[in-house]
């Protein structure tokens, strides 16, 4: 991969990622769709089905055996929260980018989401109560931080570039 994006539920990671991966012309992974391809149901079926421990296997095999594709990664809210995962990240070379997120604005963006079980559960105070236990951890993965609430997707593909040093032409993240 040449980066990776982290961050809460909707944070942005897959509008964003696949944006980033349009603009340097590379194809975009995001680890939620490649689980649900090999499960063969959606987030919310394996959760009803077979637990939120199943879940974390398949995202952690998922992201093992993406790592050394070529694109943008996007991966789960929750993906950072494993500890092997964690070490994952937290170790490779790869640009590492948190999208940030308020709280607010996630219970604004996910008002009418019906595909994630925990967001859909927690509410806003539980939201809140979640992102605090997890927030340390993005931080700790992540290379550099973007806050989101007030940049429009294309905006943040364009902060993204700048921080790591590119324009499209002659950008980092192609070699
Ligand atoms: N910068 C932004 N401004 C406004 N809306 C946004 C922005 N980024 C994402 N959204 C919207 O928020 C919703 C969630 O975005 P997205 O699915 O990309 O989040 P995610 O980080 O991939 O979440 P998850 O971890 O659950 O996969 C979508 O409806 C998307 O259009
Ligand atoms: O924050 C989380 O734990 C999750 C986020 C989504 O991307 C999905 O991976 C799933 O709904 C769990
Ligand atoms: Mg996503």
């Amino acid at each position: 991969m040449k980066a990776i994006l982290v961050g809460f539920m909707g944070s942005g990671k897959t509008t964003v990622g696949n944006l980033l991966a349009q603009r340097l012309g590379m194809p975009y992974h995001d680890l939620d769709d490649i689980i649900i391809q090999r499960a063969g149901k959606s987030i919310q079926q394996i959760f009803d089905d077979n637990g939120e421990a199943a879940f974390r296997q398949l995202e952690h095999e998922a992201l093992v055996d993406s790592m050394a594709d070529n694109g943008i990664l996007g991966t789960g809210g929750g993906t950072p929260i494993q500890l092997t995962n964690f070490e994952i990240l937290r170790q490779s070379q790869i640009p590492v980018v948190l999208l940030d997120v308020l709280p607010q604005t996630i219970m604004d963006r996910l008002k009418d989401d019906t595909q994630r079980p925990l967001a859909r559960e927690l509410g806003l105070t539980g939201l809140v109560d979640l992102k605090g236990q997890r927030d340390d951890k993005y931080e700790a993965v992540s290379d550099f931080r973007i806050a989101t609430d007030r940049l429009t997707p294309l905006e943040v593909v364009d902060e993204i570039t700048k921080k790591t040093i590119c324009e499209p032409a002659e950008c980092d993240l192609r070699r």
